[in-house]
């Protein structure tokens, strides 16, 4: 006996034990899924070996009849599911079954909190798959023989599920997987033909393979001629076996629907919405997409694989073709059936393919149909949808270009008319809302919602009544950056350059504001030369009601929010004096604080104001001081001479 061959006791990786306890425990109620996820992985494994066999033929070893087979043994107690598709080298179990090979997954691990509640929603994010054999069993032994390989590469896997896993090399004639499940104490009400055919019926019917079980014929007589047909055991196909998206829409129920979803996606909850068409032509394919309820645990992970299969002509090519789907729509599940693509595509030849890119900008399109549709006839799914996958559709606006418009209709805000961290306001609803007059489209960009609420910069829209976008995602500063304008309309920053909302003013106020300008005109001139090296220059502000100043930036340089996210990603960042284009620094001649420099004799004492003056903006707008303590000092200086 090789070493390999020997029986070899190895523990579960710690996340494993995890998922298996939090499994066991949070999906009691829902515990027929164990079948759903063996048939789901049998009929992936299927359709991996047929698409292997494409290129070599000798893979089906003489049986290329592939099927699921289920088997149930009352007195034993055990339920068997049989695959005759791709199988796993002892290798591949080993770093598939006992092991979570997906990224981030650590990190998800440590974002349970106990509670088994909010853990059992958590765990929908991740998927079951072959674990969730141990809901309902306290053994499973899988034994599986890799296509191609020798009888005697067979391999044993074995596990209470209680931390640990046997694995054994051994001989098995048939290529494939089986799987036998012990069933626990009080579980045998899965030892039933009935019971489990409709399980299959209900979960499994869409499975483009035959699911058999074995049925009992009884003996009978034929009256007319005699003869009897003696009693016998024969095979069944229990589900429907043919591929859910070749039917047509009126022969598929919602349900059908819901359980595709959850074989192609590897989730167990519903989706949101899904799209299914065929589209005809020279380039003729069906797609059946799908937008999930729930953001999975890796939307962020930039290798996480990608959800749409690509099959040809219903031969399942691959389930990691980036080129199906655009990098802003990684959410989206299901698969695409290209009728027109020869069946021995290389992943080469995919990458190259015109008709793939023809095939991606259609789905595309039927996709962004899909979300314009939803946010028109059911706004609380759409809304629910934005808070799942919104910072995600954002990125389209930077990286799809062709689809920039369509792209900015889906958009949802949080806005200073609603005055909610909810983003539910959309540029078209901004728009409706205009001020006469009014051009452009406002917003504000900062570091969290608090912070973009109560900015300065706000004030003057507030009591002129002019609505205002606060943006407070990463990705905001990108956005805006990319989407200039939308419908004619200008996005305007109101914390960069001139506002031009002197048109909203009356004439006397008008001419008041340059009456007070040539009043401040050597206050501003000082200011200035105190802060030489931290603004380029001091000006009136005609922003501010409330706040004795705020920073603002040119009209082409980078916002300070921006600044701020370079210099915390340790981007080369120029802020605040730190070299290159510095900001200007409106003050509020109305204010207190600001008005007392007019008076001030004392140079060192209307420095040191005009510093803190300075200083507290940066705070106030979410920066950073480069030396707070020079700050502290400066402003206890000032208190004290206050209080003597
Ligand atoms: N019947 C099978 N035949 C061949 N390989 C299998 C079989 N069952 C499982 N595997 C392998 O084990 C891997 C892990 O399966 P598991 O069900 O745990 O996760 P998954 O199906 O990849 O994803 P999810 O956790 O989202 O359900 C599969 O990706 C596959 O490579």
């Amino acid at each position: 006996m090789t070493v390999e061959a020997k029986k070899e006791t190895l523990g579960f990786q710690t996340e494993v034990k995890h998922l298996l306890h939090l499994m066991i425990h949070s999906l009691y109620s829902n515990k027929e899924i164990f079948l759903r996820e063996l048939i789901s992985n049998a009929s992936d494994a299927a359709d991996k070996l047929r698409f292997e066999a494409l290129g070599n033929d000798s893979l089906y070893e003489g049986d290329s009849d592939l099927k699921i087979r289920i088997e149930f043994n009352e007195p034993q107690k055990t339920i068997t599911i049989i695959d005759n598709g791709i199988g796993m080298t002892r290798e591949e179990v080993q770093d598939h079954i006992g092991t979570i090979a997906k990224s981030g997954t650590k990190q998800f691990f440590e974002r349970l909190t106990g509670d088994q509640a909010k853990d059992s929603e958590l765990i929908g994010q991740f998927g079951v798959g072959f674990y969730s054999a141990f809901i309902v069993a306290d053994k499973v032994s899988l034994t599986t023989r890799k296509a191609g390989t020798a009888v005697s590469e067979g391999v044993r896997w074995e596990s209470a599920g209680e931390g640990d896993y046997s694995i054994e090399t051994v001989e098995k004639p048939s290529r494939g997987t089986e799987i036998v499940l012990h069933l626990k104490e009080g579980e045998t009400e899965f030892l039933n033909d009935w019971r489990l055919r409709s399980i299959i019926k209900k979960f499994s019917d869409h499975i483009s393979l035959p699911i058999v079980m074995s049925k009992e014929v009884v003996a009978e007589q034929d009256e007319e001629n005699n003869e009897i047909t003696p009693a016998n055991i024969e095979d069944e196909t229990v589900n429907s076996a043919s591929a859910l998206w070749a039917k047509s829409k009126d022969e598929i129920s919602d349900e059908a629907y819901s359980e595709f979803y959850k074989h192609v996606a590897h989730d167990f909850q519903e989706p949101l919405t899904y799209v299914h068409s065929k589209v005809e032509g020279i380039n003729e394919y069906t797609l059946l997409l799908y937008v999930p309820s729930r953001a999975p645990f890796d939307l962020w992970d930039r290798d996480a694989k990608h959800g749409v299969k690509l099959y040809i002509r219903k031969v399942f090519i691959t389930d990691d073709a980036e080129q199906l789907m655009p990098r802003y729509l990684r959410f989206i599940r299901g698969i695409i059936d290209a009728d027109s693509l020869p069946l021995n595509v290389s992943r080469e030849i995919l990458q190259q393919s015109k008709q793939i890119s023809t095939i991606k900008a259609g789905a595309v399109k039927k996709v962004l149909g899909l979300l314009e549709n939803l946010a028109e006839t059911d706004g609380e799914k759409y809304q629910q949808f934005w808070e799942q996958f919104g910072n995600v559709i954002k990125e389209g606006s930077v990286e799809d270009f062709k689809n920039k418009e369509r792209i900015a209709k889906l958009l949802r805000f949080s806005s200073s008319h609603t005055d909610s961290k909810v983003q539910n306001v959309s540029l078209d609803d901004y728009i409706s809302r205009m001020k006469e007059g009014q051009d452009k489209i406002y917003f504000v960009t900062a570091d969290n919602f608090a912070a973009a609420k109560n900015s300065p910069h706000l004030e003057v829209f507030r009591k002129k009544n002019i609505e205002v976008l606060l943006l407070t995602d990463r990705i905001d500063e990108w956005l805006v950056s990319s989407l200039s304008e939308y419908n004619d309309k200008h996005l305007q920053s109101i914390s960069k350059g001139e506002l031009d909302l002197d048109k909203f003013d009356t004439e006397a106020e008008k001419q008041q504001q340059a009456e007070i300008s040539k009043d401040f005109e050597s206050v501003l001139k000082q200011m200035q030369e105190v802060l030489a090296d931290k603004v380029s220059e001091v000006r009136i502000s005609h922003r501010l009601t409330d706040s004795p100043a705020c920073l603002v930036t040119g009209a082409y340089d980078m916002s300070l929010n921006m600044e701020r996210i370079m210099k915390e990603a340790g981007q080369a960042a120029n802020m605040l004096g730190m070299g290159g284009s510095k900001p200007i620094l409106e003050v509020n001649p109305e204010h207190a604080l600001v008005n007392v420099l007019k008076n001030e004799q004392d140079d060192a004492r209307f420095a040191d104001i005009t510093h803190i003056l300075f200083d507290q903006t940066v705070l106030s707008e979410g920066g950073q001081l480069d030396d707070p303590s020079v700050f502290v000092h400066k402003l206890n200086g000032l208190l004290q001479s206050l209080l003597a």
